[in-house]
């Protein structure tokens, strides 16, 4: 079965004084339709960069990203992006933040209050479809960036450390969410996040990447039933994995 995402032997190289930095070197990962991938890594090692080709917003140096096998060129509806600020309109209500895609994408006024209402409705801030974002906790602003990036229907949800300015309460009630959703609207989903924890208690698989050069070091298949609950985050099969991920991350000599 062709992948949703595929990124072939992806490279890239930024100018440094008068040499090249490589950013990324020849990674190569297939993520299949409605899988849920997290990446982790050292920073720096080209995480931000690798999710930027998928959503279209930089281009490979080497290589090529497939989207249901054909080549991405730029951005598309099919890809949300979620990116750790929210960069939501501080004068539009969360309503009027969620339906501007679908404006843009010029959908007519009655399908865009509805698509907006069901997003809205998803992400749990029915009671504040008509605040402005002054008026929403981080957390709360980060839910109406998601339910704006889930309206539009993307098949493909990138999210760059999306939890990662949150405090820890919120970034759980959250992922618990994100799960939920997931769970009930099946879209392929690849996560950026530092959070070892997160990124295996969200993922059916974990990426852990290297740096100088960024690639590809170790995948982590997190084999735990779905929904996850705290029973999971408790057990041993998941301190397990963890400790796995957690020594891949950080003991990455060691562990080639
Ligand atoms: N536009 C750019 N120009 C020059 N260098 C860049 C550019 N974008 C990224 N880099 C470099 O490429 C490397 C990878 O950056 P990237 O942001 O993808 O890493 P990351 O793994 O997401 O890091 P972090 O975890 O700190 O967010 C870094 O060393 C960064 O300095």
């Amino acid at each position: 079965m062709t992948p949703k995402i595929s990124f072939e032997a992806v490279s890239k190289t930024f100018p440094l004084k008068d040499t090249e930095f490589v950013a990324l070197d020849r990674v190569d990962l297939d993520i299949a339709d409605r899988e849920f991938v997290t990446v982790v890594g050292p920073s720096g090692c080209g995480k931000s960069t690798l999710m930027s080709m998928a959503a279209g917003l930089t281009e490979p140096g080497g290589g090529r990203i497939l989207l249901d096998g054909v080549p991405v060129t730029g951005p598309g509806p099919e890809r949300g992006v979620i990116f750790q600020q929210y960069a939501l309109f501080p004068w539009l209500t969360v309503r009027k933040n969620v339906e501007f895609g679908l404006k843009l994408a010029g959908l007519p006024a009655d399908e865009r209050r509805r698509r907006a209402q069901h997003a809205i409705d998803l992400v749990g801030l029915t009671d504040f479809a008509d605040a402005l974002p002054k008026m929403l906790s981080g957390g709360m602003k980060q839910r109406c960036a998601i339910a704006r990036a889930y309206a539009v229907g993307p098949q493909v949800l990138l999210m760059d450390e999306p939890f990662g300015a949150l405090d820890a309460l919120t970034r759980v009630q959250l992922q618990d969410q994100l799960l939920d959703t997931w769970s009930r609207e099946r879209r392929t989903v690849m996560f950026i996040t530092h959070d070892v924890d997160e990124a295996v208690y969200l993922a059916n698989k974990v990426v852990v990447m290297a740096a100088r050069p960024g690639r590809i070091h170790r995948v982590v298949e997190v084999d735990l039933p779905y929904p996850r609950t705290e029973e999971i985050r408790l057990s041993p099969e998941f301190a397990r994995i963890r400790n796995e991920v957690w020594h891949a991350v950080y003991h990455q000599e060691s562990a080639a």
